[in-house]
């Protein structure tokens, strides 16, 4: 019940959500005594060994998940939210942390089994959701893109796809052309031209080999390196969309959501990457450090009441305005590695959480209008 209550209370004051996940050792960290993080049994603090002062500091957020959380524990906790993209709100969940602490792998995953990352598991959840609900006369159908923004640019994933695939609803992106982000009638942002590859509604196992495609797809175009921090290293922001449209036969409601799940590149210093030694890598890293200080400063002016809020600083924020300015909902994944290491970066990544989570929205818009029934 107090979960509950406390749920209420952040829907009413449209807070963004913050939860905290901290990845398990991996042979790699060659770490062999305790982590600096200590992640309490409520599941809703940590406290952490602070390097610099010695001294330990506490935290609080939303949820915290202690390294044994898997991934079907994370979705459980994210699962409402994701579904409240069905009754016409526009949600946006995004991973931050520094390089190699778990973004990729909260976001995608990997594989089709227990390893699945919160976007094959959000889809197959609105699959089932948006069928379910055909009893009560709702149909829907839903369309996925997929883009990156590498050093400033948005990159289109899926436009191979585009090409090959006669049904795709995209319009006029011939893979060359420079994706743009424009703002329609309604004052909404898009992305001009991007792919949109639809998904089956009517049969789910259909509609999962439908993206497991289109991810598979996404996943070869995008930017990765290695670095010295992790061996797979994304080098842009990447963003997944859900576009769903519904239409309800008996009241005529149609409803409009939208799904954005993030999976934002590492903050790194350029040091403990190896960054600086090579040109490209040390444009990426800037380019990467640049785009999430403007994010921080959105939400410095968010925080605070700001008469301006910079979105038009960076991509990203441009890209997310709509779901950061309380129109939508948004939830942040902060991502931890436990080596001590990293401590100094947990620690920034930390502050950076509490600072958003401290940002009050106002309450989210139900993207739903009635028509004459049978009119769409
Ligand atoms: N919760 C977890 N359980 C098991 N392995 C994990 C977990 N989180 C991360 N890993 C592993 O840690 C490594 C680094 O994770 P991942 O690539 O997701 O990091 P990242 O934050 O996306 O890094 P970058 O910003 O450099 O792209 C991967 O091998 C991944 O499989």
């Amino acid at each position: 019940m107090r979960r509950q209550m406390h749920n209420d209370i952040q829907e009413l004051r449209g807070n963004i959500r913050v939860f905290v996940r901290t990845r398990p050792f991996l042979p790699g960290d060659k770490q062999t005594d305790e982590s600096p993080i200590d992640v309490t049994p409520d599941g809703e603090s940590l406290t952490i060994l602070d390097r610099r002062s010695g001294s330990p500091l506490d935290f609080n957020f939303d949820k915290v998940f202690p390294p044994s959380a898997g991934q079907e524990v994370v979705f459980d906790e994210v699962s409402d939210f994701i579904q409240s993209a069905l009754d016409g709100y526009h949600v946006c969940l995004f991973s931050y942390g520094q390089t190699g602490s778990g973004k990729t792998h909260t976001m995608q995953g990997c594989g089709n089994g227990p390893m699945r990352g919160i976007i094959p598991r959000s889809v197959s959840k609105v699959l089932d959701q948006a069928r379910a609900m055909n009893k009560q006369k709702w149909n829907f159908t839903l369309s996925a893109s997929f883009l990156e923004i590498y050093n400033e640019n948005l990159k289109d994933l899926l436009t191979s796809m585009q090409q090959s695939n006669e049904k795709s609803t995209s319009n006029s992106n011939n893979g060359s052309k420079k994706l743009s982000i424009k703002r329609n009638r309604e004052g909404k942002s898009f992305v001009d031209g991007l792919t949109q590859i639809p998904i089956d509604v009517g049969d789910s196992h259909l509609g999962m080999q439908q993206l497991e495609t289109l991810m598979g797809v996404a996943s070869r175009s995008r930017s990765v390196a290695s670095t010295k921090m992790n061996s797979q290293s994304s080098r842009s922001h990447s963003v997944f969309m859900l576009h769903l449209n519904g239409y309800n036969e008996d009241s005529g409601a149609i409803v409009n959501g939208n799904l954005n799940l993030c999976d934002l590149a590492g903050s790194e210093r350029l040091d403990r990457s190896g960054a600086g030694a090579d040109a490209q890598r040390l444009k990426e890293t800037q380019s990467i450090n640049k785009s999430l200080s403007c994010l921080g400063d959105v939400f410095n002016a968010l925080a605070t009441g700001a008469s301006h809020v910079p979105y038009r600083n960076s991509k990203l924020t441009y890209l997310l305005q709509d779901c950061l300015s309380g129109d939508g909902k948004a939830l942040m994944f902060v991502n931890l590695s436990p080596t001590t290491a990293s401590s100094g970066e947990s620690v920034c990544s930390l502050r950076f959480a509490k600072r958003v989570n401290q940002v009050e929205l106002g309450k989210a818009t139900k993207h739903i209008q009635y028509s004459a029934k049978g009119q769409r």
